[in-house]
């Protein structure tokens, strides 16, 4: 939004309004008139002028008292006072009650033209900081969840179109990432934001209690069970749902679910009677479902009624353009907690968390700051992040979240060898013996994960 060029010259002198109108006109301005702080308040209602430049001392009604009037009405207004030499301390009160500045009678052209720029500058200023914070609220965050790479603002389509629906959702991503954080968020922009959020961890339990804790169960249904107890899907009748380690549901409990999924209705544990609920589901897990349904490990059906609406949150390594826009939410946020002041973020450290692998993701990050903001006195420095330094250093070992064992074990080898490599410019003798494996083994696994390039310059120079 542009800011107008309309000023408006408040005085009741006549050749004063004439000068000033001169140079406002000169310096590209649109110029109003008013002889009085009546008239300057009418004309203000009427035009509404980005600056005024008015006299203090005029008949009627005098500037000051126009000039608390218009503040009340337009508090966006530059107001320039203009006093004689005897007034200057009522001009200055002026100020501190929110006047932009003030022009001691006679003052001249350049002094005028010089004051006038600065306060259409202010104005164009204020407006511009009051767009982008528009701009950041609605881009860079909705709810609670900030992000302002392509991939969250993606996120934010997704939810912003999702949320209103019934449509089930399916989240993916690491550990820490901001699964939760987003369907929290779908739930609190929807119809059924009054209703229950309920979230069940569907890892948490062994395949027994964890059927009675998503059904619930009837008096007598097993040894325990005292009375009747509402299970997950009916507290989150009328709202949502959330289904987290959705991978982890044993077989004969995705039975169960998928049947609730494509019903709406399930029977408590021990129980005959059906039980009908209007629940909207969201699941979420950090394992590959597609990779389990290939593997027999996930029911293909129930991977299909569930990822109606997909999102994919990717870890915060693959957005680093997000760090730093985290990093002073999570600064603030600490420091305010704990009544401090907030904290100067070095751009080495800034640095370091850019290039940090957070496998801990977004919860990494928060409790990284956490314990730096308690911990600093006013700056966060590299010093004062001993253990990113050491693992930024020598690239950490992800250990993958899915796979066999053996596939995991072999990534994890891979990784390791790759490192050892680096860590010896590719001198394949010096790494065998740094990993304490035959020399012709180590040429056998280069092999086998395709490692050649990590070390193939030096090698004809070594051997
Ligand atoms: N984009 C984000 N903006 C603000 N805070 C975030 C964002 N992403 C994650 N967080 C914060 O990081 C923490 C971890 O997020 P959350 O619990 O949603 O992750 P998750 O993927 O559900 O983790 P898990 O798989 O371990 O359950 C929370 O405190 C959350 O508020």
């Amino acid at each position: 939004m542009a800011i107008n060029n309309r000023i408006l010259i408040v005085d009741d002198e006549l050749s004063v309004r004439r000068l000033l109108f001169e140079v406002a006109r000169r310096a590209g301005y649109e110029a109003f008139l008013a002889e009085n702080g009546q008239e300057a308040i009418e004309q203000t209602k009427e035009i509404k002028p980005a600056v005024i430049i008015m006299d203090i001392k005029m008949p009627v009604m005098d500037g000051l008292e126009a000039f608390e009037r218009i503040r009340a009405d337009y508090p966006d207004v530059a107001v320039i006072l203009m006093t004689a030499h005897g007034t200057v301390d009522t001009a200055v009160e002026a100020m501190k009650r929110g006047a932009f500045d003030y022009l001691v009678k006679p003052s001249n052209v350049t002094e005028v033209r010089i004051v006038l720029e600065r306060a259409f500058q202010m104005r164009r200023l204020r407006e511009e900081v009051a767009a982008l914070r528009h701009e950041v609220q609605n881009k860079y965050q909705l709810g609670n969840i900030i992000g302002k790479s392509a991939v969250m603002q993606q996120v934010y389509k997704t939810v912003g179109r999702v949320a209103p629906t019934n449509a089930t959702v399916l989240i993916t991503g690491e550990s820490g990432s901001g699964k939760e954080l987003i369907a929290k968020t779908i739930h609190n922009n929807s119809p059924r934001r009054d209703g229950p959020f309920i979230k069940v961890n569907c890892g948490a339990l062994p395949e027994g209690l964890m059927e009675s804790e998503l059904f619930g169960y009837e008096k007598g249904a097993f040894t325990g069970a005292v009375g009747r107890k509402p299970g997950r899907f009916e507290l989150a009748h009328q709202g949502t749902l959330f289904l987290d380690e959705v991978g982890e549901l044993t077989p004969p409990l995705q039975v169960k679910l998928l049947r609730v999924l494509q019903e709406r209705e399930f029977e408590r544990v021990g129980g005959t009677e059906t039980i009908k609920v209007d629940v909207r589901i969201i699941a979420a897990t950090n394992r590959n479902l597609e990779e389990m349904v290939h593997k027999g490990l996930f029911r293909e059906d129930l991977y299909y009624r569930l990822k109606v609406v997909p999102i994919h949150v990717p870890p915060l390594r693959e957005r680093v353009e997000d760090i730093p826009l985290f990093v002073d939410y999570f600064v603030r946020r600490f420091a305010a907690e704990a009544h401090r002041e907030v904290p100067y973020v070095t751009p080495e450290a800034m640095e370091l968390f850019k290039r940090y692998h957070w496998p801990g993701n977004v919860r990494e990050l928060a409790n990284v700051l956490e314990r730096a903001v308690i911990m600093s006195s006013g700056v966060i420095g590299v010093q004062d992040l001993p253990g990113l330094t050491t693992a930024a250093a020598s690239p950490a070992i992800v250990i993958p979240e899915t796979g066999t064992l053996r596939e995991i074990l072999h990534q994890v080898e891979k990784q390791v060898i790759a490192r050892a490599l680096k860590a010896h410019h590719g001198n394949r003798v010096k790494t065998a013996q740094a990993l304490d494996i035959s020399r012709r083994a180590l040429l056998y696994k280069i092999e086998e994960y395709g490692l050649g390039r990590e070390g193939e310059e030096e090698e004809s120079a070594v051997e």
